[in-house]
């Protein structure tokens, strides 16, 4: 599990360090990460490190300061340093001492285009909005290899929102905790090293899990269980127009754990066929016990749907509402009125979705998604699923996860209806909602990038790819 703090909780923790340590050394401690780090992309990008060209990009606060400070350890290693300063008479004094003394110059920004390594130390903490345009013109000439000190610098650091020009970078030293942009935003990271300055912080913003996370609660049959002990799912999806999604959903609740899955809907012919383990009914009336529903992907949004989702919502158990299940939502709000209030309700919304159930409530999908997510569960008492590139999972308590993908073949048609698969296999087993949604979507991108290995990949192939990605979950 790694902890994520905003910046305000993460420079409140730094003043209290600041303030018990030397001047100075916090910035140097930070700096020699950022140096260490630099050599080892140097010498796995150029095979050394004496003798290459390192340019460094250089803002007008302490950002600039780290990055002036691990030019000066650089230069301790041959490396040639060169820093184009952005706002000369504000750069940082000791670090700009430091790097001069250590045989480092300053120069333009046309050293970019013979650097061997960029360090980006335009902005860091104190970022707000995307670069500005001269630090915009210097970063568009680079096509060196980037380390970003703390960030990459015109992304939002709490939001990992980017509406302009920004940094890419190929690694990013960070400093004290993570924060969300390291997340948020992954893609614009690289490789993440977190330099530990021994903050002391408190509950942090959100968590992301990690595979042993996911290992502890992933369930495994035991020696008493048979299939009804482990928590019997039903999918209440598909329609004749719409077979696919419930063969789909069926498929990744079949595969998931190892109790027994129902189905109820129009497409029992076709999930039957493709899944003869699955008890299949007409109708969620008929379907026997559950202790957790999937109602919505590809269920249709008229007269027929509703009462499904109405009987869902009556019958007392957990249940995963998802897509078609949203739409019905925002358009009869009525329905939750359905609701048992002990039963608790995961919604799996993609952006437009988001935005049919949250406004009318008045909440806006803006460049915050994690508030987004915490105002919508808050409000309707339900775990909030976000779906995207960085996937927001947010409690109606404000307990928060954050899933980043790892790559982006996931942004496949049907990829949502084996997450809710997955999600309703964990509800029934009996997983809290915020783990059971938090544990699919960590599963979820594993088996994406099983099924993708670098090239498209069909929904039903993600679905194929769940057990290979169970087992590296369980058996490392
Ligand atoms: N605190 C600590 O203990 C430690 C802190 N450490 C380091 O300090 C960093 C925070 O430093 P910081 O607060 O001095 O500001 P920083 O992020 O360098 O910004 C500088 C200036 O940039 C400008 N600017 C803003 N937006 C911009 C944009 N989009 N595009 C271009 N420019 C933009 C804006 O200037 P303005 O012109 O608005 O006055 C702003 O004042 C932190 O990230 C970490 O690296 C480490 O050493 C460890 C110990
Ligand atoms: N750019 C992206 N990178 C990685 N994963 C993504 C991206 N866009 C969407 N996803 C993931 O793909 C899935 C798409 O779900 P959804 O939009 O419901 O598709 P469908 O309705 O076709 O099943 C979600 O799990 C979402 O988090
Ligand atoms: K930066």
């Amino acid at each position: 599990m790694r902890d994520v703090w905003t910046t305000g909780h993460v420079r409140a923790a730094e003043e209290r360090v600041l303030a018990r340590t030397a001047p100075g050394a916090l910035m140097r401690r930070a700096a020699y990460g950022v140096a260490a780090r630099t050599a080892a992309l140097l010498a796995e990008r150029t095979g050394g490190v004496a003798g290459r060209r390192v340019v460094l990009l250089v803002g007008a606060g302490n950002n600039g300061g780290d990055a002036l400070w691990a030019g000066a350890f650089l230069r301790k290693r041959s490396v040639g340093v060169t820093a184009v300063l952005l706002a000369p008479d504000r750069a940082h004094a000791e670090g700009l001492a430091a790097l001069r003394r250590a045989g480092g110059r300053v120069g333009a920004p046309e050293d970019v285009d013979f650097a061997d390594l960029v360090v980006d130390g335009i902005v860091g903490l104190s970022a707000r909005g995307p670069l500005r345009p001269d630090a915009a013109a210097v970063v568009a000439r680079v096509r060196a290899p980037v380390v970003s000190v703390d960030l990459p610098s015109g992304v939002d650091p709490d939001t990992g929102a980017v509406d302009g020009p920004a940094v890419t970078a190929d690694v990013t030293v960070t400093f004290g905790a993570y924060k969300p942009v390291h997340f948020l935003a992954g893609a614009r990271c690289g490789d993440v090293h977190l330099v530990d300055l021994g903050l002391e912080l408190a509950d942090p913003d959100f968590r992301v899990l990690d595979r042993a996370d996911v290992a502890r609660v992933w369930p495994v049959p035991g020696a008493e269980d048979d299939k009804y002990t482990q928590g019997v799912v039903g999918i209440a999806a598909g329609s004749e127009t719409y077979p696919g999604a419930a063969v789909l959903a069926v498929g990744a609740a079949v595969q998931a754990t190892s109790g027994l899955t129902r189905y109820a809907g129009a497409a029992a012919e076709e999930v039957r066929r493709r899944w003869p383990e699955v008890i299949t009914t007409g109708s969620v009336g008929d379907a026997g016990r559950v202790q957790a529903w999937v109602a919505g992907p590809g269920l249709g949004t008229g007269k027929a749907s509703r009462d499904v989702l109405r009987y869902v919502f009556e019958s007392g158990v957990a249940s995963c509402v998802d897509a078609d299940g949203i739409t019905l939502l925002a358009t009869h709000p009525d329905l939750w009125d359905a609701r048992d209030p002990d039963a608790p309700v995961v919604l799996t919304p993609h952006a437009r979705e988001f935005a049919r159930i949250a406004e009318p409530l008045g909440i806006t999908l803006g460049a915050d998604r994690v508030a987004a997510a915490v105002a919508l569960a808050a409000k309707v008492d339900a775990t909030v699923l976000l779906k995207g590139h960085a996937t927001v999972v947010a409690a109606p308590d404000g307990r928060v996860l954050v899933n980043p993908a790892r790559s982006h073949w996931l942004a496949t048609a049907g990829s949502g209806d084996v997450l809710s698969g997955l999600i309703g296999a964990l509800l029934a087993a009996g997983l809290d909602p915020l783990l059971a949604a938090g544990c699919a979507a960590w599963l979820h991108v594993r088996a994406g990038d099983l099924a993708a290995r670098g090239a498209p990949t069909p929904a039903s192939a993600i679905v194929s790819a769940l057990p290979s990605a169970i087992r590296a979950v369980l058996h490392g």
